[in-house]
């Protein structure tokens, strides 16, 4: 994704090709440069790597819970589960299994990101919630392939005191290289299309709730910003998680012989029978108690790492640019309006921008400036066109 960087200069200026006095102003985007996407994939992984600290503890105990005996349930709720976790076998046992989602949370996080941005940005109509839910599912099915063996890894991991295979894994890699070792290809992809079932509903959701509340705000702020965060990791478990706790005994599941179930449908009948429409909700408290906090803290420093890059390199990605394009013509604005309606530069264009129609050329596709998936509430405003904007209408 590219989050707009807006550059306004005056007309006088040697790129722009209208010659009209002093004082006038022009917005112009600078289409993503090379940049950009790498800042995407770092605050991918910086936000991904937060979420996992904050959120694995949860995971764990929902492991549990969705895999405890329902005749003979050992856990009460999502806190007995975390205490007794934590008595028996401390933090450690709280926190095992991590070292997979951290490992492939970088990669997990680069092709969601990264598939999301693009598609949203190439797409007809970038801004409709419609396109985030598109780019959201695109996005889901693309990291299935990443996020399969590692949650397969995962899972095996976390319950490797219920699941005896015999041996005791040093990690997730040697996990799956066992895997790979008695069960071949097919048992390292055990759970895909369980996956893929799930995520595509799964970051759709995601993105279209996280979207959808910023787009509620004009300028929201850091709690507001967490608060959206959380509610988009709830959302998206919402929309997906019967199908998860049927990829979850999937993966828990043995390869071959001693399988209990065919496939994903075979797995999801089975579970209703045995244990009815509970089966699929079993463990959704604790999933629910985890997305919250950790998809607030992905959300919150993926936005600051890009924030924090794009503050520092507005002038940067502009010279990158090849496209020049003039987005909005504030022409007709007398420079006395600037004098009011903000006391900040950032202020002034933001209002420029939200109370006109924002027409915009070829080339580029229009892109959300207010309303940025991220919290970006920071219209990128290059220093010298800043000092000079705000000398000539006498703001800060
Ligand atoms: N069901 C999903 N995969 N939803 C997307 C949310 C992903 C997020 N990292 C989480 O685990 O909460």
């Amino acid at each position: 994704m590219h989050p707009l960087v807006l550059m306004f200069r005056r007309n006088n200026d040697p790129y722009t090709t209208s010659s009209s006095g002093p004082g006038k102003y022009q917005l112009e985007a600078a289409s993503g440069s090379f940049f950009p996407d790498m800042i995407d994939f770092v605050a991918g992984l910086f936000g991904g790597a937060a979420g996992v600290v904050v959120g694995h503890p949860f995971d764990t105990v929902k492991v549990h819970m969705q895999t405890d005996d329902p005749k003979n349930p050992k856990y009460r709720g999502t806190f007995h589960c975390l205490r007794v976790i934590l008595r028996r076998d401390g933090i450690r046992g709280i926190y095992r299994g991590i070292s997979s989602p951290m490992a492939g949370i970088g990669l997990v996080n680069a092709i969601v990101f990264g598939v999301y941005g693009n598609v949203q940005k190439y797409s007809n109509d970038p801004n409709s919630l419609m396109t985030h839910f598109y780019a959201g599912s695109i996005a889901g099915i693309c990291q299935s392939f990443v996020c399969s063996p590692m949650e397969l890894a995962k899972t095996r991991l976390q319950l490797s005191k219920q699941i005896d295979s015999g041996i005791k894994f040093s990690g997730p890699v040697h996990c799956l290289r066992h895997i790979f070792k008695t069960e071949g290809i097919r048992g390292t992809f055990k759970g895909l299309v369980a996956t893929i079932l799930r995520d595509i509903p799964g970051f759709a959701g995601y993105f279209v709730s996280y979207e959808y509340m910023m787009r509620l705000q004009t300028n929201p702020g850091v709690p507001y910003v967490l608060l959206a965060g959380g509610f988009a990791g709830i959302a998206s478990w919402i929309a997906c998680y019967p199908l998860d706790v049927v990829k979850t005994h999937m993966q828990a599941d043995a390869l071959g012989k001693e399988a209990k179930y065919t496939g994903f449908i075979d797995c999801a009948v089975k579970g209703y029978k045995n244990e009815g429409i509970q089966y699929f909700f079993r463990g959704l408290n604790s999933t629910l108690i985890r997305a919250f906090p950790m998809n607030a803290a992905c959300f919150f420093v993926v936005g600051w790492v890009l924030d924090f890059w794009h503050a520092n390199s507005g002038m940067k990605s502009m010279k990158h640019s090849e496209k020049s394009l003039t987005l909005m013509n504030l022409d007709n604005k007398a420079q006395a309006d600037l004098d009011i309606v903000a006391p900040t530069v950032e202020e002034a264009v933001r209002k420029l921008i939200t109370e006109n129609s924002f027409p915009y050329q070829s080339g580029s596709p229009p892109q959300d400036v207010v309303h940025n998936r991220f919290p970006s509430n920071t219209i990128n405003i290059p220093k010298e066109s800043k000092n000079c904007m705000a000398n000539d209408c006498n703001i800060k």
